[in-house]
């Protein structure tokens, strides 16, 4: 479990992050939601440490980890596992090395090892055959899968992943994120996912933390969601046409189940 404590960033005397607190599950795919510069990316890089908040804290596990001494920072490090925005694989590594790079930086791990847990990486995310190809020559969403398995490689405990689907069609994004949600699940993971797709949202939403303007308006899952009052959530969700259609068919389908139960209690009486 991850705890962030009353956030608090700015830059050159803007204020990005406005005293933002929660808590992330673990085993569950924690969704920070919002929409374009609300302070997202600048959240999920104070929580990992590459941003140093200016107020606040943030505990793994109940251990502190900001401010923290070097060493107990550097061996929650070593616990995090990054799924960049892009995917940012080593241009020149294939998909093996790639894969083996963080093992090689972070374990002591023999070369026989670091090859068994690539293979075994490389497969679980669906790509038994590519250890010599190029990131030049793979798509877009095999390379997010290399990405999803350089992050887990290290036997990551927390999972952090900055637009998974950025770039990627409707059906791919959908493959990604059920992958992410099932290596979560599996391995017990504690997964935070920066994101402004509402597919995700519904598809892997089991906690969503929603940012605006750099403050927390609210929180809950893919379910509780839908029905929110809050008027800058609702503007969020439903600025997509086919989320606003998708809303009406249902709201008309629970009047006329209202409608009919309350056919059948006139009958009864
Ligand atoms: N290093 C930095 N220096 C100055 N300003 C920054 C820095 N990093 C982020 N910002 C500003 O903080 C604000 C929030 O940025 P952030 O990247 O967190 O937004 P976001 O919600 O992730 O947006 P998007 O969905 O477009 O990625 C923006 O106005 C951005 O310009």
């Amino acid at each position: 479990m991850i705890e962030i404590h009353n956030i608090h960033k700015s830059f050159g005397g803007k204020k990005v992050l406005d005293g933002v607190s929660g808590v992330f599950e673990t085993g569950k795919t924690n969704l920070l939601l919002g929409a374009s510069g609300t302070g997202k990316s600048v959240l999920l890089k104070c929580i990992v440490g590459l941003i140093k908040p200016d107020i606040g804290s943030v505990t793994f596990d109940g251990t502190y980890y900001t401010n923290n001494k070097l060493d107990i920072r550097q061996e929650i490090r070593r616990k995090i596992g990054m799924l960049f925005q892009g995917s940012a694989l080593f241009d020149s590594m294939n998909v093996e090395e790639n894969v083996e790079f963080p093992l090689k930086m972070l374990t002591n791990m023999s070369k026989s090892e670091r090859m068994d847990r690539v293979n075994f990486c490389l497969s679980r995310v669906g790509l038994e055959n590519a250890n010599h190809k190029m990131p030049s020559e793979i798509s877009g969403g095999m390379k997010k899968r290399v990405g999803i398995a350089r992050a887990i490689a290290p036997n990551c405990t927390y999972l952090f992943c900055d637009e998974p689907n950025s770039g990627l069609d409707p059906q791919t994004a959908i493959t990604i994120d059920e992958l992410i949600k099932e290596i979560t699940e599996e391995y017990n993971i504690t997964t935070i996912i920066v994101t402004h797709d509402m597919n995700s949202v519904i598809e892997i939403g089991d906690k969503i933390m929603f940012l605006y303007k750099g403050k927390k308006l609210w929180e809950g899952n893919n379910v509780e969601i839908m029905d929110t009052d809050i008027k800058e959530l609702n503007d969020f969700i439903f600025a997509n046409r086919l989320m606003r259609d998708a809303k009406k068919v249902e709201d008309e389908r629970a009047e006329e189940e209202d409608r009919v139960e309350e056919e059948r209690k006139g009958e009864t009486r």
